[in-house]
């Protein structure tokens, strides 16, 4: 029988489920396995630098690149679908998205009304293609552009939820010590918030776990004792570098911006 596992998500599942730092906390070490399985994934491919040239593809009725082409089409079935009727799921291309066709599932929000309006993805987008990919890929071409178009939008959905998850941290931390904050919200002080906010120790156990995740997730397996010895499908220092550098910052960012909006 399988045990209930700590949940994927930040949003609470039912109105009278209560969001505590503890809870989402658990979460988000959980999506660290995802978003580090996102990477071993997307490592399994070369660059594939054409897919991002802006003039590589002339697509009927499109201008931009090709991954923008295909994450745009697939954000476009999935709002379909209802993905951002969740008030976790933040979409990259905002703009004339379709309604959603299905019947609607009622999703607790317990965020206050401004945080809708935080979207960090332009920035995850940059960092990710610009910064971070060409160190966590071979150089090349292989041609297999839409799987790794794919797996691109699967490592930038896992980055942009967790990322995200600030505005729970920020709306969990507020409630906890509403006295604390509500000076520095008023005076709209983004330096004391973010020291306020900031829990060290914290982040440098996260730092050590996700690389130590991306050592056991990304070893090879082998039934003699050997386990591929030191090899590694991706470097796990570049995960704890990612964390360190744009994920734990940007989720920051993301709480102080949705403190900073907090008692409009
Ligand atoms: C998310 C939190 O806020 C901050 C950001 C962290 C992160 O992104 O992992 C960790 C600790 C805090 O400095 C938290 O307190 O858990």
């Amino acid at each position: 029988m399988l045990e209930a596992m700590a949940d994927v998500s930040c949003n609470p599942n039912s109105a009278s489920d209560t969001l505590t730092l503890d809870g989402i906390r658990d979460s988000l070490i959980r999506q660290e396995d995802s978003i580090v399985f996102s990477l071993i994934e997307r490592a399994r491919f070369p660059l594939n630098g054409k897919m991002y040239h802006h003039n590589y593809t002339s697509i009927p009725g499109f201008s931009g690149s090709l991954v923008e082409f295909i994450v745009r089409e697939t954000e476009a079935i999935q709002a379909k679908a209802g993905r951002y009727e969740n008030p976790e799921e933040n979409p990259f291309f905002p703009e004339s998205l379709p309604r959603p066709l299905v019947h609607p599932h009622k999703y607790p929000n317990v965020l206050h009304p401004s945080g809708a309006s935080i979207n960090m993805n332009k920035v995850i987008w940059d960092f990710y293609f610009n910064k971070f990919l060409p160190l966590l890929v071979a150089d090349g071409d292989d041609g297999n552009y839409a799987a790794t178009a794919a797996s691109d939008l699967a490592c930038l959905q896992a980055l942009s939820r967790r990322i995200h998850c600030g505005k729970y941290v920020a709306e969990v931390k507020f409630k906890d010590a509403p006295n604390e904050y509500e000076t520095p919200i008023r005076s709209q002080e983004r330096d004391t918030l973010m020291k306020l906010l900031t829990f060290e120790a914290v982040e440098e156990m996260v730092k050590k776990r996700v690389e130590k995740k991306a050592m056991v997730f990304g070893q090879e397996v082998t039934l003699n004792d050997t386990n591929g010895e030191g090899k590694y499908k991706i470097d796990p220092s570049l995960v704890s570098r990612l964390y360190d550098e744009w994920v734990m910052p940007l989720t920051k960012e993301v709480e102080v911006e949705y403190l900073l909006l907090r008692l409009e």
